[in-house]
């Protein structure tokens, strides 16, 4: 039976009527197609990334696995409708802490339409992608209590400073309090989940390695989702953290130029990340977001732009 993923962070959601991806029990995800170029793009995507050569095999881990498509009644009720059917990330995970990051300074490009710049122009303005070259489209943390889980409205962390990216950062891997505005992140679970051979801070320069070379595609407007099990972590002491990339709706040809705009965003997170590994301590005491509205989301914000 399909149903509304419970986990998402990001994009368009089902909820409310509104067109968005579903899941089912085997472990599919099931993203529908948007009218437009967007839909076909991706499933081109999907497709000629499936059966590239060129992609190296330690590469493919970090995509979801595709499926192809499938004709599937849509969460809108606007009838039948074609679905990428991509392996669900989360499907694995009791209580899953997820943050979806936009990566690079600009998500505009220079095939898309005048309309679609001028909006990208002005959202990469607003938004923390021009200053940090990524912003964070959407998360959630779970608290050590499982009953407790942070998932501030999409709006709220789409524009944050370097300082209060660093404090969301921190508190996606503290055992204090995520939905308490005044506690001030412990980072216990650092090392656990960003640290190590295969923590995402590793994982992100694997990624980073392949991006300096490779020039095969231009990922804009693509998103790395970083996720890790808080059950885990806190009975077994393993997370396993997981960095992937998604939404591949404004994917390019490369032409034998490297993704300069992909690479220096994603340089950007992993200095963050790094620096919450080597001084842990520094910045929390000066940063608050008490100011912002990081309130949990309910299900009247679904969608809100
Ligand atoms: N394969 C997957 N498995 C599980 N969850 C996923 C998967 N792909 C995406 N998601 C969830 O759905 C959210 C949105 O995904 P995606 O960016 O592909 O959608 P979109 O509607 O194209 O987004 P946008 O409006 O930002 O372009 C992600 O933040 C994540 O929470
Ligand atoms: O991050 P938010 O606030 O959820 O905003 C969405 C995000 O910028 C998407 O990248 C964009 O899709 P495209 O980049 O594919 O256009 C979508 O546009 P849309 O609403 O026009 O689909 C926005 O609503």
């Amino acid at each position: 039976m399909l149903k509304i993923p419970e986990h998402q962070v990001a994009g368009h959601q089902a909820c409310n009527g509104q067109l968005g991806p579903l899941i089912d029990d085997s472990g599919r995800f099931y993203k529908p197609l948007q009218g437009d170029e967007r839909g076909s793009v991706e499933v081109a995507f999907y497709t000629s990334f499936s059966s590239n050569t060129r992609v190296p095999d330690h590469i493919r881990k970090f995509f979801p696995s595709f499926y192809g498509t499938q004709l599937l009644e849509a969460s809108d009720g606007s009838g039948l409708r074609p679905h990428l059917v991509l392996e669900d990330l989360i499907s694995s995970l009791h209580h899953p802490s997820i943050m979806d990051v936009k990566i690079g300074s600009k998500t505009w490009y220079a095939e898309a339409s005048e309309d679609y710049i001028q909006k990208c122009f002005k959202k990469d303005r607003e938004s923390s992608s021009l200053s940090l070259g990524f912003r964070i489209s959407g998360l959630q943390v779970y608290g050590n209590n499982h009953s407790e889980l942070w998932k501030p409205k999409k709006k709220s962390v789409q524009n944050l400073t370097a300082d209060e990216v660093r404090l969301i950062l921190k508190k996606f891997v503290s055992s204090t309090s995520p939905t308490d505005p005044n506690s001030v992140p412990d980072c216990s679970f650092a090392f656990t989940v960003f640290g190590g051979s295969s923590g995402i801070l590793a994982q992100l320069l694997e990624l980073k390695a392949w991006f300096e070379d490779q020039t095969i595609y231009h990922l804009n407007s693509c998103s790395v989702l970083i996720l890790y099990d808080k059950e885990s972590v806190l009975k077994e002491g393993s997370p396993g953290a997981q960095v992937k990339l998604i939404d591949f709706a404004h994917v390019v040809e490369g032409r034998g130029v490297i993704d300069h705009n992909f690479l220096g965003g994603l340089c950007s997170l992993i200095k963050f990340i790094s620096e919450i590994l080597t001084s842990p301590d520094d910045y929390s005491s000066k940063v608050c977001l008490q100011d912002s509205d990081l309130s949990n989301c309910t299900t009247e914000d679904c969608n809100k732009k």
